[in-house]
């Protein structure tokens, strides 16, 4: 809706050719015609016995007139192959040509005013994200050491790892809530293989589920999680995820999987329908972010309890333990064993944006007792950019050239939209029109040849099918650069390597949906940017977000302006062959070379 918003009024954006032509030698021509379509103007109301009026009014009048008409037949003429520009009644006002044909595009005047938001000081939650411990100071077995140690790199446990290893390791059940990127699916999967490894009774992959991981998406099926369960060759793994074949599934249950993960819907229909899951030796239940699907997990303990003699030994783990995950833990967990990493650390003051809106405080932001407070890696550096509803598109697609085309070395971003189809729209617009076109369908390993030519554009949303999505996720996770459009689907407990900015083009609904989504980047200690995109009647939301003990800063546009000019002569043309892509879709890029090529009040 609001990017259409912006295409319609932007519609009256000047086709290339007619700039160069605007600034060259057809000047003359195009004031001829305008002269002689006044005159004819004039014949044809003096025809119509309208002179005795018309010559009443005036001098005065008639060079204004003339002064107004000058404009409209600016506007009509710079609006060539535009129709639409032309029946838009913004035409009037579209582009002006004045001193030193500096051109102001319709698309960056009459805009609602940007509120100020001036900065505040919040008291942000830290959480230290390595303890400095190393995996040999916990009784595991030696080959499983050796293996987080050499094989897969990990030389310190992570404060998380630190604190609840040695719970779990006692057999309790557990409540965990450490920020995100933390490492908290080793934190349960090394008790995990730990115990299975050494029970008196070796594990055959005919017992069937030992352990079951519930997990929130297809995608989070996190590879070194599998590598660690590979680590004892007897132990079997496996996952259920919707989209897969059922029936390739089922023949994978029958011949025996002992640690299975597997998303809540597709678990209970494998419990209830196809009769060949049983889960009478399931002794580990672990669930991932789990809340909001905790009617499921509710539906998956009944049927534990239903067909387990004694009940598993359950963990519940999230960046954000609300209250209605503290709802879940009381019917899941048994006296558990609570282990909050940011209770251990302190908090430190933040600068960060306030927006001035009569209901925030005057002196910082006050977080109220029983206000739940987030903990986000300190390395996360968090802005947000207040800008017109029409001018959005615009900066997102300059944004994603900059850091994803322009910058060295290029970036990898998502940027997460509110539908599958608005996934869709961007995922083509921008591909088709600012990447290299066939980067959604091309293979992995050509991509390296039109690394320098073009964006990489991944797509991911819940209505793909199942094999797209796992290429997406594939490719997108070899890259070193591109931009994935995606849903919330990719919101939680997604481990994506090397993500440098988070991009929320849509204003997420809840503080912990933002937690989530700026927290696939920034993880184990990286390093990594977010912006969050708003209109002025949205800069509220940054109070809200002060409000959690969420720190963020204003992002000055004018940088992303900036790098366009730079890059000028790279933006793609509106000319270029674009087939496939609607005269509406092609705005965008117009709309990026109308606005680095004239001068405009953001210019540096
Ligand atoms: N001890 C460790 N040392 C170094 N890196 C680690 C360690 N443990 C985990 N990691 C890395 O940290 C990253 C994040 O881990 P993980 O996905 O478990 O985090 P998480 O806390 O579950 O995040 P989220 O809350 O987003 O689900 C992974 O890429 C993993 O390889």
């Amino acid at each position: 809706m609001a990017d259409d918003l912006g295409l319609n009024l932007s519609l009256n954006l000047i086709p290339d050719d007619v700039l160069s032509s605007a600034a060259g030698g057809k000047k003359e021509k195009v004031f001829g015609d305008r002269r002689s379509r006044v005159q004819q103007r004039k014949e044809l109301r003096r025809q119509k016995g309208d002179a005795t009026k018309s010559d009443s009014l005036g001098e005065n009048r008639s060079r204004e007139k003339r002064k107004h008409e000058d404009d409209s037949d600016n506007d009509a003429e710079s609006s060539v192959g535009n129709k639409a520009a032309r029946t838009d009644s913004n035409h009037k006002t579209g582009a002006k040509k004045g001193k030193g044909s500096v051109v102001i595009s319709s698309l960056f005047r009459k805009n609602p005013e940007v509120p100020v938001v001036s900065n505040a000081e919040v008291a942000t939650l830290q959480e230290n994200v390595f303890s400095g411990d190393t995996f040999r100071e916990l009784p595991l077995h030696p080959y499983l050491i050796s293996n987080l140690e050499e094989k897969q790199g990990f030389k310190q446990l992570t404060e998380v790892q630190k604190r609840t290893i040695p719970v779990l390791l006692q057999g309790k059940d557990a409540l965990v809530k450490s920020q995100t990127g933390s490492g908290k699916t080793l934190a349960y999967a090394v008790p995990v293989v730990q115990s299975l490894q050494a029970r008196k009774l070796k594990v055959t992959r005919m017992d069937g589920p030992y352990a079951l991981v519930i997990v929130p998406t297809r995608e989070v099926r996190n590879v070194y999680l599998f590598l660690l369960f590979q680590s004892f060759v007897w132990i079997v793994s496996g996952c259920l995820m919707g989209g897969e074949k059922r029936k390739a599934e089922k023949s994978r249950l029958r011949k025996g999987i002992n640690v299975l993960v597997a998303t809540p819907g597709r678990l209970m229909d494998h419990i209830n329908t196809t009769g060949v899951l049983s889960l009478a030796r399931v002794r580990w239940l672990t669930s991932d972010e789990l809340y909001p699907m905790q009617k499921d997990v509710a539906l998956i303990m009944n049927a534990l309890k239903a067909q387990c003699p004694d009940p598993p030994q359950t963990v519940l783990l999230s960046a954000t333990l609300s209250q209605g995950v503290e709802r879940l833990s009381s019917i899941t967990l048994s006296n558990p064993e609570r282990v909050n990493v940011s209770d251990h650390a302190g908090s430190a003051s933040a600068t960060a944006g306030e927006a001035s809106s009569p209901s925030a405080p005057p002196n910082g932001v006050t977080t109220s007792p029983d206000t739940e407070s987030f903990s986000l890696p300190s390395q996360l550096k968090q802005h947000f950019l207040v800008t017109p509803c029409k001018l959005r598109l615009v900066l997102l697609a300059g944004l994603v050239l900059w850091k994803c085309k322009y910058s060295k070395p290029c970036s990898k971003m998502i940027v997460f939209l509110s539908t599958q189809d608005a996934v869709e729209f961007h995922a083509q617009l921008f591909a088709q029109v600012l990447g290299c076109k066939r980067t959604i369908q091309k293979k992995l390993s050509d991509l390296a040849d039109t690394k320098t030519q073009g964006l990489q554009v991944f797509k991911l949303h819940g209505d793909m099918p199942q094999k797209d999505r796992s290429k997406t996720f594939q490719d997108f996770t070899a890259t070193s650069s591109g931009v994935l459009l995606c849903t919330d689907v990719a919101a939680r407990g997604l481990d994506l390597p090397h993500v440098d900015w988070i991009v929320q083009y849509t204003s997420p609904g809840a503080t912990v949906d933002y937690i989530h989504r700026v927290g696939r980047t920034a993880r184990a200690g990286s390093l990594g940017h977010s912006l969050l995109f708003l209109m002025p009647s949205e800069v509220g939301y940054v109070t809200e977000l002060n409000r959690y003990r969420i720190s963020l800063t204003q992002f000055d546009q004018s940088k992303i302006l900036r790098c366009l000019l730079q890059n000028i002569s790279d933006l793609p043309k509106p000319t270029s062959n674009t087939s496939g892509v609607s005269n509406s879709k092609l705005v965008c890029v117009r709309s990026l070379r109308c606005r680095t090529l004239h001068k405009t009040e953001f210019a540096p």
